[in-house]
């Protein structure tokens, strides 16, 4: 599989991009679904802005270095890949704080409806953001198995709340026709594109899509904890009223005055001071995507684990796929199950293959198409197909919990 995989390395218009990251040597990386890799331009853009814009322009730099805008130009930035226009995203805050302000907001635009529909086994923070305002006396959560949800959309629901690729099987949900059905059903939808954003098409106007949040630091490449990105439909902007209201979503944070109001359009899902370190770093990770475009990136994902299913295949391993077997039915993973799945991902990081684990028996390998190979698809399946038949796994070593997985 070696050749076949090298022949389709040198044929893949994308074969540029992997130099532009900086991966370890002896790494073949699978996790950038969990945490992208690090761009080879981060290291250098942050210098400039600690040492340019910190160190030497000091609080200058909110204007001569434009850092107030930072938000708005990096969500407009994030926009195009997920087919929203610039004015309509922003970046900031983490995916949780993002979530609880446009449930919140959501509900209050849904007066006499307090029902936000999720499923179960939807990102814990997803749910426990709904159960968090429902211990506030301000939502009610109601979840429903995936293939029920539009069934259950009925006129008490405010708010659907799916996460478009599912973390841990990467199953996509049918945006267009989920986001018809709230709507027929007088219910707004707000998508987590974590896993979308970077690695799938995705179009939030197309769809007619409400409200949309997602993680800076995966297929963006944003770094850890990297600011968050939140979107709302312009149709929307006048009557958003989100409960966290900070300074930096004032209309004019510099008049100092001493009663809140809102500042137009998405600026209001501000809060508080951002995070310009984490924003620049998120900058180059976007325009890296972006620059890739999302059509190539989406190509290129399908290609690798359509080619990593071949590759075990051939090396004879027989191993229970969770992931939906059509491609343009998952995002840019492919996820196993095996009882011994936490010691099967230990061993293969052992030799270098870094996937991840998600309990209680998954096996997740992420394929991140901006910077993974054909060859290290290849390489991976190999050392799957031996850590299984070697029974290497079973070595006490690989079974002793981390605290992250
Ligand atoms: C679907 C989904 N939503 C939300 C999050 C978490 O967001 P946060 O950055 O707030 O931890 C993740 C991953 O951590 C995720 O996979
Ligand atoms: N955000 C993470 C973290 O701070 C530590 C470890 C993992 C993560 C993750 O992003 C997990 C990820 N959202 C997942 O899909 O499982």
């Amino acid at each position: 599989m070696l050749a076949e995989a090298r022949a389709r390395d040198a044929a893949d218009p994308l074969r540029d991009y992997r130099a532009r990251f900086d991966l370890p040597q002896g790494v073949i990386y699978l996790d950038g679904n969990s945490l992208g890799a690090l761009p080879k331009a981060t290291a250098g853009r942050m210098a400039q802005v600690i040492r340019g814009e910190w160190g030497e322009g000091l609080i200058r730099s909110w204007n001569s270095a434009d850092w107030i805008g930072m938000p708005q130009r990096v969500g407009g930035k994030i926009a195009p890949l997920i087919g929203a226009a610039p004015d309509e995203v922003i970046a900031c805050d983490s995916t949780s704080v993002n979530l609880f302000k446009l449930i919140a907001a959501a509900l209050r635009m849904q007066p006499g409806r307090k029902v936000v529909l999720s499923e179960p086994g939807n990102f814990p923070t997803d749910l426990y953001m709904i159960a968090g305002l429902e211990a506030q006396g301000l939502a009610e959560r109601r979840l429903v198995p995936r293939e029920r949800i539009a069934g259950a959309l009925d006129g008490d629901v405010a708010l659907l709340l799916l996460t478009h690729v599912h973390y841990k099987t990467g199953a996509v949900f049918d945006m267009a026709a989920l986001t018809r059905a709230a709507h027929e059903a007088g219910a707004l939808v707000l998508w987590d594109l974590s896993h979308s954003a970077g690695a799938i098409p995705v179009d939030l106007n197309g769809c007619g899509a409400d409200f949309a949040v997602g993680c800076g630091y995966k297929y963006l490449n944003g770094g850890p904890g990297a600011p968050a990105f939140a979107y709302a439909a312009r149709r929307h902007h006048e009557a958003l009223e989100q409960p966290l209201t900070g300074w930096m979503g004032h209309a004019a944070p510099f008049a100092f005055s001493d009663d809140y109001a809102p500042a137009a359009g998405v600026d209001r899902l501000l809060t508080g001071t951002p995070p310009i370190l984490g924003l620049a770093a998120l900058e180059v990770g976007i325009e890296l995507a972006a620059e890739i475009g999302i059509e190539r990136l989406a190509a290129k994902s399908r290609a690798l684990s359509e080619f990593f299913r071949t590759c075990l295949d051939r090396a004879g391993v027989e191993l229970d796929l969770v992931s939906p077997a059509d491609p343009e039915q998952r995002g840019s993973q492919l996820s196993f199950r095996h009882p011994e799945a936490y010691a099967i991902c230990q061993a293969l990081i052992a030799r270098g293959v870094i996937g991840d684990f998600r309990d209680p028996d998954i096996l997740r390998l992420g394929f991140a198409p901006a910077y993974v190979s054909f060859e290290d698809v290849a390489q991976a399946a190999q050392h799957l197909a031996e850590v299984l038949k070697t029974g290497e796994w079973q070595r006490e070593e690989f079974r002793e919990r981390a605290a992250v997985t």
